[in-house]
């Protein structure tokens, strides 16, 4: 099958931004169709985990299921993978890598404000601090294709959404035949 449109993914700490740029990328009128796959959910309704974590009130995720669920669904592109991870995606299937970032404090406050148990916060916290997930990208994808751009401000969500749907156009017409 050929990819005539990218498969990206938007990954970062929680809370960093990364269902809301997704849906905006997905919902601006371009020519190039993308489907915005929030994989925690995905993961829910489609049973894609091993079992519910109760300490930590989430899903452990079953990674070859979801691995075995997406690859139908990759091969012809146009997908946004937004989760909090990405190592789990296999190069091949990629053509992006958008990390989000965000001051440790401001998330500290979105965090806050969704109702997160301390410890999650702090958990997440922690990670933005330490880099956890940029590190993640660099160290399991060519750096070519990482790009880590700060989600801060509504000015910057509508410039990095701006970019990436420039960027999603710009790939499509240097790839006429697909890949
Ligand atoms: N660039 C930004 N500037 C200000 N607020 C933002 C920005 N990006 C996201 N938010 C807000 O932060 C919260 C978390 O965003 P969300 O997209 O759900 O993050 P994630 O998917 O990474 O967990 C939401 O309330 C959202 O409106």
């Amino acid at each position: 099958m050929v990819r005539r449109a990218p498969n990206i993914v938007v990954t970062g700490t929680p809370g960093t931004g990364k269902s809301t740029t997704a849906e905006l990328i997905a919902g601006s009128s371009t020519n190039v169709p993308m489907r915005h796959f929030n994989i925690s959910e995905l993961v829910k309704q489609n049973n894609l985990y091993e079992r519910y974590d109760e300490e930590w009130d989430s899903y452990v995720v079953d990674e070859d299921k979801l691995l075995d669920w997406l690859e139908p669904q990759t091969a012809d592109g146009g997908l946004i993978l937004d989760w909090h991870a990405c190592e789990p995606f296999p190069e091949r299937w990629i053509d992006l890598v958008v990390v989000l970032r965000c001051d440790h404090t401001k998330l500290w406050e979105r965090l806050e404000a969704r109702g997160y148990p301390l410890k999650k916060i702090q958990e997440n916290n922690e990670s933005e601090i330490m880099e956890v997930i940029l590190a993640e990208a660099r160290e399991n994808y060519t750096q070519e294709i990482v790009v880590e751009l700060a989600s801060e401000s509504t000015d910057e969500l509508q410039a990095n959404v701006e970019r990436i749907v420039q960027w999603i156009e710009n790939w499509v017409n240097d790839h006429p035949d697909g890949v």
